[in-house]
């Protein structure tokens, strides 16, 4: 029962922003311009606009490193009334504990409602506070609804966020959309990705993550099933991994089209090849696709949310997931490919999910690591620890 406290022996602090009004315009790249209230800081974002249809978890989902070049617009409609943790918390291996990487990732955010008020008991800062902090615009004020409609009709779109002191000069702001770069066509990596290596924990048997934007929770759930972790950057190549002895390997998830991580690919490629045990995670599970022949293709408005239903065809049952990604594989690229579908959605069919028809190689869209989102599919980890365990251990 890891939700149930003792809430008499808990000290709720509660914070006020301290808040100057702040004009807020979000420009769409159809020449939509829709009017809010600024938060945050007093900037101009340009990025694709999305949505998250996630109750709570906007700690999470604002440092995940997979919504860097994304303006995140959260459909439920009160948004900031718990604050934001203290990030000086951490775990035994030195990761915070409440936050998914080290900074705000997405270029901006938009809400309905913003509480300026906080209260919770690991309360650091207000929502409005820590955006003004790291330098995020915000806007409230929105009707995210109706937005979400808009990006489900017309797919995503780039868009400006502007928050500013001064009034707006909007049709200044939509000239400089031709030079504002284009999501799809951006490089996310070397912002994302870890530089040098990185190692938790001390165990003997350890797991390579190939950080191409990995979530903190990637690492913790490798931590908590037995093995020390060796986080390497996204281009590391294959003899580079193996000269570690890893009993297995993750990609992680991260920003971007898989397409524009060709080193990861081939790496992807010699480790199915190898046959050493790997796990794929979101954009690595399309990475893994790609080096075993399928397709990848862009979705309308993508899966953003904690509550996205995916069924796993080996025992028909159906878990709750949480999402947050713009590309798949492509469903019917799986016929001639060396995968077999192992999860798919219970909502569109797309694929969740596949395995390897021979090696040891699986890889999930949705995140088996949560956070946030439900626990369901933490048994994704000990199925890489099945792999890892079965048989010989991984070859040199
Ligand atoms: N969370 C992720 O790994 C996202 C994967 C990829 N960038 C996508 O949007 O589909």
């Amino acid at each position: 029962m890891r939700f149930l406290a003792d809430l008499s022996r808990v000290t709720i602090t509660t914070k006020k922003s301290n808040h100057a009004k702040k004009f807020g315009k979000l420009i769409f790249d159809d020449g939509t311009v829709l009017d809010g209230e600024g938060f945050g800081y007093s900037t101009t974002a340009f990025g694709e606009i999305v949505f998250n249809t996630g109750m709570v978890g906007y700690t999470e989902a604002l440092t995940d490193p997979s919504y860097s070049g994304q303006i995140l617009t959260l459909t439920y409609p009160l948004v900031g009334n718990y604050g934001v943790p203290d990030s000086s918390i951490k775990d035994n291996d030195g990761i915070p504990k409440f936050f998914e990487s080290d900074k705000i990732q997405v270029r901006g955010l938009v809400v309905h409602e913003l509480s300026l008020t906080a209260s919770h008991w690991n309360l650091a800062m207000t929502l409005d506070e820590w955006l003004y902090n790291e330098k995020i615009p915000g806007i409230s004020g929105i009707d995210t609804r109706e937005l979400t409609k808009k990006i489900r009709t017309g797919g995503v779109m780039m868009a400006a966020l502007v928050v500013s002191d001064s009034e707006i000069n909007v049709e200044e702001i939509k000239k400089q959309f031709v030079s504002a770069p284009r999501y799809d066509s951006e490089q996310f990596m070397n912002d994302v990705s870890t530089k040098q290596e990185k190692i938790y924990g001390d165990e003997n048997q350890s797991v390579v993550v190939i950080d191409t934007g990995a979530k903190n929770a990637i690492i913790r759930n490798i931590r908590e099933i037995g093995y020390k972790v060796i986080r390497l950057p996204w281009d590391t190549s294959y003899e580079k991994i193996m000269s570690y002895h890893p009993k297995g390997v993750v990609l992680s998830s991260g920003p971007g089209d898989p397409q524009k991580c060709p080193d990861t690919i081939d790496t992807a490629k010699k480790l199915i090849e190898n046959n050493i045990p790997t796990l794929g995670i979101c954009l690595g599970a399309q990475i893994i696709g790609i080096a075993g022949n399928t397709d990848t293709y862009k979705l309308k408005y993508g899966h953003r949310g904690q509550n996205k239903p995916c069924i796993n065809l080996e025992n028909n049952q159906v878990y709750v997931t949480s999402q947050n990604h713009g590309y798949g594989i492509t469903p019917e690229s799986l016929e001639n490919s060396e995968f077999n579908l192992w999860f798919t959605n219970a909502d569109d069919k797309t694929v969740e999910g596949i395995k390897h028809k021979k090696q040891k190689c699986i890889a999930v869209q949705f995140h088996p690591e949560a956070a946030p989102g439900p626990y369901d599919c933490k048994f994704v980890f000990e199925e890489l620890q099945h792999l890892m365990e079965e048989g010989t251990s991984a070859k040199e």
